[in-house]
């Protein structure tokens, strides 16, 4: 049955098969870069155990709490066009665990779709754990017919390629469609001469993607100032290379609406 979720017109999951391979910090910077663009959005973290969305855009300490719609999601700023729902605003301490069983989350990522006020959101972006798990199951279960599809993050090392071709097959096997694989960490751009470093082998999620038959969307470089900012690189860093990639993210993403 295809579900959807209310408030909500388009929905992007970012999947990776790895950790820390940058899931989190492109679901914030595409979030911010649709926001500069002028669409309202949400970023939805369901990664339960390890919530890092309110870090990377300095909401820490940040509550949400209820209204008659139901929770009021937290806003990056007055103009309320980026609304952020995360495990993290709901812990008394940034340091509390969540050690839950497969059935409390997904009863906790269900509130979040169906319970949560997203108002008139253009683009929900859903950043996920990594791996195929239950919270991936749960999520995808609740969004099919309403989600655009997924970005697959992985970086240039083989072991991070290997874990996206599980990816690729999850979903295809849910159903999901792919918008196409990222690479993220791909060289290092020295701040000085702006030369371009590759530190690990190159072109691995270009060649995957082809292999595989789903679209490369590119390359984002390491760096520095991306972990630095908690706001769109595109106001911050415009002719940067990783600006210049998110510029040409989000135009891919719109242009591939489900709903209008
Ligand atoms: N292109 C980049 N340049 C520099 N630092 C980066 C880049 N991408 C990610 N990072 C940094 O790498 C670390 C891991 O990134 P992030 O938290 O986004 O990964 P993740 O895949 O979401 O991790 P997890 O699996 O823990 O959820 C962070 O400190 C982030 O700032
Ligand atoms: S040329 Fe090499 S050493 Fe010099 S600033 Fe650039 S990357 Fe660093």
């Amino acid at each position: 049955m295809d579900r959807s979720v209310p408030g909500v017109k388009n929905i992007i999951l970012v999947l990776s098969g790895k950790g820390g391979v940058g899931k989190s910090t492109v679901s914030t910077q595409l979030a911010l870069a649709l926001k500069e663009k002028g669409f309202k959005v949400g970023l939805l973290d369901i990664d339960l155990c390890g919530p890092s969305v309110p870090y990377l855009l300095g909401l820490e300490g940040s509550s949400v709490h209820q209204c008659p719609q139901g929770w009021v999601p937290v806003y990056t700023d007055q103009s309320q066009k980026l609304a952020v729902m995360s495990i993290g605003f709901l812990l008394n301490n940034r340091n509390d665990s969540v050690v839950w069983r497969g059935p409390k989350k997904t009863a906790m990522i269900k509130q979040f779709l169906n319970d949560v006020y997203w108002e008139d959101i253009d683009y929900l972006i859903i950043d996920t754990p990594p791996g195929t798990s239950d919270e991936h199951i749960t999520v995808m279960e609740n969004v099919r017919g309403a989600c655009n599809g997924a970005l697959i993050i992985t970086t240039p090392q083989a072991v991070a390629l290997e874990d996206v071709r599980k990816e690729l097959t999850f979903c295809r096997k849910t159903g999901i469609p792919i918008l196409g694989i990222i690479e993220n960490m791909s060289g290092f751009v020295c701040p000085t001469c702006s030369e371009c470093t590759n530190i690990f082998s190159t072109g691995g999620g270009k060649s995957l993607s082809e292999h595989a038959n789903v679209p490369f969307l590119g390359c984002i470089p390491i760096d520095p100032s991306i972990s630095a900012t908690k706001e769109s690189v595109l106001k911050t860093n415009p002719d940067s290379p990783v600006a210049i990639f998110f510029n040409s993210l989000t135009s891919s993403v719109t242009s591939q609406e489900v709903i209008s």
